[in-house]
């Protein structure tokens, strides 16, 4: 999925919602355990009850690698399940030196070699620009570059002051170089919405995959009140409060009527921001 097309996405579903597939199989109801792969069958399930009201699925990979062949069989699956009018987004967090990540894009970008076609794959950056092209190298793909994390430890180096900036500011300022803003996103957590001015100041037209709200304790309406951009320009995640919204039969019903909360708050602040 291109720029165009997600930005066409947003305003036609009036929503800029992922749903986190953080599907750990101790936690999903346990009638789902009589099929044959129930954590295929519970993302099934959450795909299709919310997929008219977001525009991106993030599966976070540990939680299929943590099952061996069985989790990577699941995440196939899941990612074979995603709709074209939602962005594909792995939540794997690679990099590493040109040849090693050049496997790594082709294990989430290439159907053929793997069975998986994800558009988008989170990167770490720490190990530079050799470590991240071979992932640009992909036509198409979206590399999501980790900038400013959602968690407290983040602040370890995130924060580290890199000659006039911060670290976090340098890896957007270098990364901007490297591609447009219709190759790379950054994730910015939720949990930093007091930075979201200063980051639109180093990447002012590139999207930003924003988790942290719900479980993490993140504003919605503080993200979009400092993030929002032109073209919307915000992918916000939610994993656990909407697919663990209900631990029974009706959890597929329960994830809708919490992606659905979310949709009716993003599409009163795309109309506010009259992007729709
Ligand atoms: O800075 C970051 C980067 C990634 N994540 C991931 O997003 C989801 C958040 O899940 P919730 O249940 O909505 O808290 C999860 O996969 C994290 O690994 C993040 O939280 N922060």
């Amino acid at each position: 999925m291109n720029r165009q097309q997600l930005v066409n996405q947003i305003k036609q579903k009036k929503s800029f919602l992922c749903v986190g597939l953080d599907t750990d199989i101790s936690l999903i109801p346990s009638f789902l355990l009589d099929f044959a792969d129930p954590v295929f069958e519970f993302n099934k399930r959450i795909i299709d009850a919310t997929h008219d009201l977001c525009v991106a699925y993030k599966p976070n990979s540990a939680f299929y690698e943590s099952r061996g062949i069985a989790g990577w069989q699941s995440l196939i699956m899941t990612s074979q399940h995603i709709p074209k009018t939602c962005l594909g987004l792995i939540d794997a967090k690679r990099g590493d030196i040109g040849n090693t990540s050049t496997m790594y894009a082709k294990a989430f970008f290439d159907k053929e070699s793997s069975g998986m076609s994800f558009d988008a794959i989170t990167v770490a950056p720490y190990m530079g620009i050799d470590s991240v092209k071979p992932f640009l190298e992909f036509e198409g793909k979206w590399v999501v570059l980790l900038a400013l994390t959602s968690n407290e430890g983040g602040k370890n180096f995130q924060f580290l002051t890199t000659g006039e900036q911060r670290l976090f500011e340098t890896v957007i300022d270098t990364a901007n170089t490297w591609a447009g803003n219709d190759r790379i996103m950054y994730v910015v957590g939720a949990t930093r919405s007091e930075e979201f001015i200063n980051i639109r100041k180093h990447a002012p037209d590139h999207f930003l995959l924003v988790p942290g709200i719900g479980a993490q304790g993140g504003s919605l309406q503080e993200v979009a009140k400092f993030g929002i951009n032109n073209d919307c320009g915000l992918l916000v995640n939610s994993s656990r409060s909407i697919i663990y919204a209900s631990r029974g039969e009706d959890f597929a019903e329960k994830a809708r009527e919490e992606a659905l909360k979310l949709q009716q708050e993003m599409s009163h602040i795309l109309e506010e921001n009259n992007l729709i």
